[in-house]
């Protein structure tokens, strides 16, 4: 059996889940032998400013692609949600591990649930689609904006930067710090996650059969089925990484279901589409096809104007 090179950014978050996905393979492939490669990209070098001004989709993902063009690396394992919905020609998502937790956290000093946080107590996020949805719920908050790796953006606001913060569940269970840092998570239903949330995405090379063949063993089909659904969605409306949109799928007893989000960034407009449909990608259109029924276009048209 071949060896594979795995590439991975070089944060603690990057690496401990490109480190448990390897091993979730080992298991089905005790022989493989496996090498981690770090890579920097450019959304790990530009830490000072707001990510969604830099534009540019999958500014996490670029150098990694190229470094899988070069053969320098096999695989690399991706949050699903900073990977663009359409790849370059030549790389494929081979394989969707099952999804961690979808949610989204809220971590504050004291452990103050959301509702009881002060009238003007300042909450950190880098996420248009999280600000929005605050605000949307209280406008008597001010968002401030964060960046950083998870664990620097928890010091910040131990520091006091912050009262509070919001993360991804998923980043903060795979770490296994949620137990002690998380005050409470926002159910789905009421705060929409992101496109993909909680899950990763593996990329390789489109004609690398063997590999491809050998990451079914850890894929999982209805986290596949749910981002699939999501992903469509995400490529119909956006694309642009500039604005607040969310969505999630499930699957219940069997039936598909997508709700997709999109919001004016002050939080003022909202508009919240829940279809089900078989089809994954036809349900993603479903939605999409609603949303601009409903004038939610008219909302990224502008933000994509103003750019
Ligand atoms: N935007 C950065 C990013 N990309 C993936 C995760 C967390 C893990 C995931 O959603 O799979 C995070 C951190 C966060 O949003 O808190």
């Amino acid at each position: 059996m071949r060896k594979i090179v795995v590439g991975s950014r070089q944060s603690g978050l990057a690496l401990t889940q490109s480190k448990q996905f390897i091993k979730k393979l080992q298991d089905k492939f005790p022989e493989l032998e496996v090498e981690i490669k770090k890579i920097v990209t450019k959304g790990d070098r530009i830490v000072d400013v707001q990510l969604s001004k830099v534009g540019g989709k999958g500014l996490f993902v670029k150098e990694i692609e190229t470094a899988l063009s070069n053969k320098e690396i096999d695989m690399a394992i991706h949050s699903l949600k900073d990977v663009p919905s359409v790849l370059p020609d030549g790389f494929s998502i081979a394989c969707v591990p099952e999804r961690e937790d979808m949610r989204d956290a809220f971590l504050s000093n004291n452990k103050v649930s959301f509702k009881d946080l002060p009238k003007d107590s300042v909450i950190g996020t880098s996420s248009l689609r999280r600000a929005a949805q605050l605000k949307a719920i209280r406008d008597d908050i001010t968002v401030k904006w964060v960046r950083g790796n998870i664990d620097t953006r928890i010091k910040k606001m131990e520091s006091g930067e912050y009262d509070a913060i919001l993360l991804a569940a998923a980043g903060l269970k795979r770490m296994g710090w949620s137990d002690n840092v998380v005050t409470e998570y926002f159910e789905p239903e009421d705060f929409i996650p992101a496109i993909a949330q909680g899950a990763l995405g593996i990329e390789v090379r489109s004609d690398d059969q063997e590999l491809i063949d050998m990451l079914q063993a850890v894929h999982s089909e209805e986290t596949a089925l749910c981002t699939n659904a999501e992903r469509t969605f995400l490529k119909r409306m956006d694309g642009s990484c500039q604005v607040p949109i969310g969505g999630y799928a499930t699957l219940e007893d069997g039936e598909l279901y997508l709700t997709g989000l999109i919001m004016s960034e002050d939080g003022n407009e909202r508009y919240v589409v829940k279809k089900s449909h078989e089809d994954p990608e036809t349900l993603g259109n479903l939605v999409a096809d609603e949303m601009e029924k409903m004038g939610a276009k008219d909302i990224i048209d502008m933000i994509n104007n103003e750019k």
